[in-house]
């Protein structure tokens, strides 16, 4: 008899882990059902030979394989595979009620031949749904044939089930089953007519197993990444009994290996927006950590653009293990350099905000009398070329090429050079600096540092790794470089000051920075080429990630259209498109409501936000409205606040505390890199997204046209792309030219929702806009 049919034999440790589909499972059945898993697998590790689990031998998977089912509590039962004796086991299923052996029994267990990973599929759950629909018609995957099929990645079992689905409906049935993610990944992209090609790069590609896979070898299966939670044990069992995220468990194929391959230098990860690039990062933060030798240091560096993104790093870091921020400094770019700054002996004085930096530009135009120079270009022009390129002197800057920068004559560039000596001086008289100088001053010193610490290696090397004290006499230190690895999240946006500093922090060599970003989402800085700066991320360090985890389908399909025809940086010399960018969510389409009025279309909104939370129960606080600008966000909250007692919250630099139930009101900008259940984009009517002030430069400034334009796209996008569950757009007059063209025709009208006599309606419908 084989060692599996019976109790799995043997006193050795079991490793018991829980696959994704049961996972789910688990979830989907609720708390105590999860706590009941929980509770069975931390028995069956302690003791397989347990009798009140009631483990007992189902059937053999295959040569090297058993299942067998357990009794988690009265009413819940699991499915397990056994493996190595016994010694491994991975809990496929979980079933509750009086019928849960036999639901559990009938399973289908498979290995996926693509994936090599351990799936299941409840044939008579499939059948009982999809199969009683069938209509003579068609089969909807009838053209493909099952050898591609199964070639793309759809589990085999499944095929039969498949002949029977003619319609969409049929097929959204389908997926609202239990099925595997591979399967229901290439499903939805066939549906939606991606080429097979198309899904086999995109999709089958990133799950392919490393090595050839052997569908009857259960042993190597269930050791495979994609069958097996990503934490250690007691993080799984921690995780399974409280609320929790998947990204914390399980990651993607393709994510998993972007977080832990060994490259030879630097790294990036790109995609658009919710693909998991922050999820990487943080996986990828860990997997450095767990290969530091011990210490008491931070020699891993996790940096963003601003401070609430790198608060919200810390929170999430600290979701993947407390101990990571013993060895991990968090902190947004600028106050990494301003500390920098802070700790040579220069004295730059306190730096202005970026409104106050502005208004300086508007007081140094006015008392130059330049003022055909407007102060964002002026900002621009500084921070992206003159800092950029470190031009100390006009005959520099004179010659400096300004790629991706609207054109001028020298003329020009003249008297934009007066205007920067101009803002100099009177910065050095009010004894204040700028987040962009100080930026630029780290990463001289940074450079100056590295420098140091370069020579001194050398000398070590040359001297037999004699002590330096006596020849650093000056300063008698033994210089070390800043960190050992870097982490970078919202790249995009980081300037070439930035990149200089942070390149000057970590010593080349293998995983020296690791980044994270989108140009689709750029919406502050200018394109930087990271070759130009000593960051390689040509060729097989840069990935991709094409899955979105956040937004619905239906979102996304009208967030890619803002951007349709725009191209894109790689955040190098190429080019970056969302090819392959695709959701397996679904949900409402979006709505659009027009009003007749800004005051019409704010208590609209707020009608709709009330609805949402006594109709729906949806928290106040998961509701955040994007205004273009810091006026309009005032002028909603009063509305807000005043006529409806809406708890409101603004969203500002520093985010805002989560356990606050309030409304989320921000400029667009303030959405970067957050995410809520339902985003109402407002204000999106013409003349105010994009802002009419740009229309001036249609005929006097081709380039800036179309780079104010194409900003704003982003900016849109971004906003638009925070959506979970719902995105809600509203304007007021015309429909921004952003919008659907049939926009203003088919919005729902807001005049309707604030009918006195009548309760708000139809605004959990939706439109076609
Ligand atoms: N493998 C995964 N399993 C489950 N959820 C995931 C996974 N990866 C990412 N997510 C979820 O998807 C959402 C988006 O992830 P994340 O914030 O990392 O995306 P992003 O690419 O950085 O987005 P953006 O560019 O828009 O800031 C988050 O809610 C995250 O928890």
């Amino acid at each position: 008899m084989r060692h599996g049919a019976g109790r799995p034999a043997g006193r050795g440790r079991t490793r018991v882990q829980v696959n994704r589909q049961a996972h789910a499972d688990a979830e989907r059945r609720g708390p105590a059902v999860a706590e009941a898993v929980t509770d069975l697998v931390q028995r069956l590790r302690a003791d397989r030979n347990n009798r009140a689990l009631r483990l007992s031998f189902l059937r053999e998977a295959g040569d090297n394989g058993d299942l067998h089912v357990a009794r988690a509590d009265s009413h819940c039962m699991v499915l397990l595979l056994s493996t190595d004796g016994g010694d491994e086991m991975r809990v496929l299923a979980v079933r509750d009620g009086a019928r849960a052996r036999d639901e559990l029994a009938r399973l289908t267990v498979e290995i996926n031949p693509v994936s090599g990973g351990v799936e299941v599929v409840d044939q008579s759950e499939v059948s009982a749904n999809v199969v009683a629909l069938t209509e003579r018609a068609t089969p909807l995957f009838a053209r493909y044939g099952h050898r591609t099929l199964v070639d793309l990645g759809v589990v085999p079992s499944l095929l039969s089930a498949l002949d029977k689905v003619t319609t969409d409906e049929q097929l959204d049935e389908l997926l609202t089953h239990n099925l595997p993610e591979l399967t229901r990944d290439v499903l939805l992209a066939l549906r939606d007519r991606m080429d097979p090609e198309d899904v086999r790069r995109h999709i089958t590609d990133q799950w392919r197993a490393d090595e050839e896979v052997n569908t009857d070898d259960w042993a190597r299966a269930a050791k495979r990444a994609v069958s097996q939670a990503e934490t250690d044990d007691d993080a799984v069992l921690d995780a399974l009994g409280r609320s929790f995220d998947a990204w914390r468990l399980f990651l993607h194929p393709e994510q998993h290996r972007i977080a832990s391959t060994n490259f030879k230098g630097s790294a990036k990860v790109t995609g658009g927006p919710g693909t998991g690039k922050t999820v990487v990062a943080l996986h990828r933060v860990r997997h450095l950590v767990d290969r530091l030798p011990p210490g008491h240091t931070r020699p891993v560096l996790l940096t963003t653009y601003n401070t609430n993104l790198a608060l919200d790093l810390k929170e999430r870091l600290r979701q993947l293990g407390e101990d990571l921020l013993r060895r991990v400094d968090i902190k947004s770019v600028d106050a990494l350099a301003r500390e920098v700054v802070q700790e040579s002996s220069l004295n730059v004085g306190l730096p202005l905000d970026d409104d106050a930096a502005m208004d300086l530009w508007h007081t140094v135009r006015t008392e130059t009398d330049l003022l055909q120079y407007e102060a964002d270009f002026l900002d621009a022009e500084f921070k992206h070329v003159i800092l950029a390129h470190r031009c100390g002197s006009w005959d520099f800057y004179r010659r400096v090429t300004r790629a991706g920068r609207p054109r001028i004559s020298t003329g020009q560039r003249h008297d934009v050079w007066q205007l920067v000596q101009a803002y100099r001086a009177q910065l050095d008289a009010e004894r204040r600096t700028t987040y962009a100088l100080i930026a630029d001053q780290a990463a001289g010193l940074e450079q100056h540092r590295m420098a140091r610490v370069e020579e001194q290696a050398r000398y070590k090397d040359e001297h037999g790794g004699l002590d330096l004290v006596h020849r650093e006499a000056g300063s008698g230190m033994w210089l070390k470089p800043r960190y050992q690895h870097i982490v970078v999240d919202e790249a995009q946006d980081l300037s070439a000051s930035h990149w200089r500093m942070l390149r000057a922090m970590v010593r080349k060599g293998p995983n020296d920075i690791f980044l994270a970003g989108d140009a689709h989402q750029r919406i502050y800085g200018s394109r930087v080429v990271l070759s130009h700066h000593g960051i390689e991320i040509r060729g097989r360090a840069s990935r991709r990630l094409t899955l979105n985890y956040r937004t619905t389908r239906q979102i996304l399909g009208s967030a890619n259209r803002l951007i349709e025809g725009e191209s894109f940086d790689d955040l190098d010399t190429g080019s970056d498109t969302l090819d392959g960018y695709r959701s397996v969510l679904t949900g409402l389409a979006p709505q659009f409501w027009r009003a007749p009025d800004r005051r019409t279309e704010m208590r609209a909104v707020a009608t709709l936000i009330r609805e949402r939370h006594d109709t729906y129960g949806t928290l106040y606080s998961a509701m955040a409205v994007a205004v273009p600008d810091g006026a309009s966000a005032q002028e909603f909250a009063n509305v807000f606040v005043s006529e409806f007692r809406l708890p409101v919250v603004e969203l500002g630099k520093d985010g805002v505390r989560s356990d606050i139930d309030a409304v989320r009101i921000g400029t667009m900008y303030r959405f970067k890199g957050l995410e809520f259940q339902r985003v109402f984009l407002t204000s999106v009517g013409e003349g105010q997204v994009p802002h009419q002030r740009i229309e001036q430069y249609k005929l006097a400034n081709a380039d800036r046209y179309r780079q104010e334009e194409q900003r704003a796209r982003s900016l849109v996008f971004v906003a638009a792309t925070r959506a979970r569950d719902e995105l809600i757009v509203t304007w007021s007059g015309k429909a921004s030219r952003f919008l659907p063209p049939n926009a203003d025709e088919t919005a729902y009208r807001s005049t309707d929702l604030l009918r006195p006599d009548e309760p708000p309606s139809g605004s959990s419908g939706s439109t076609a806009a």
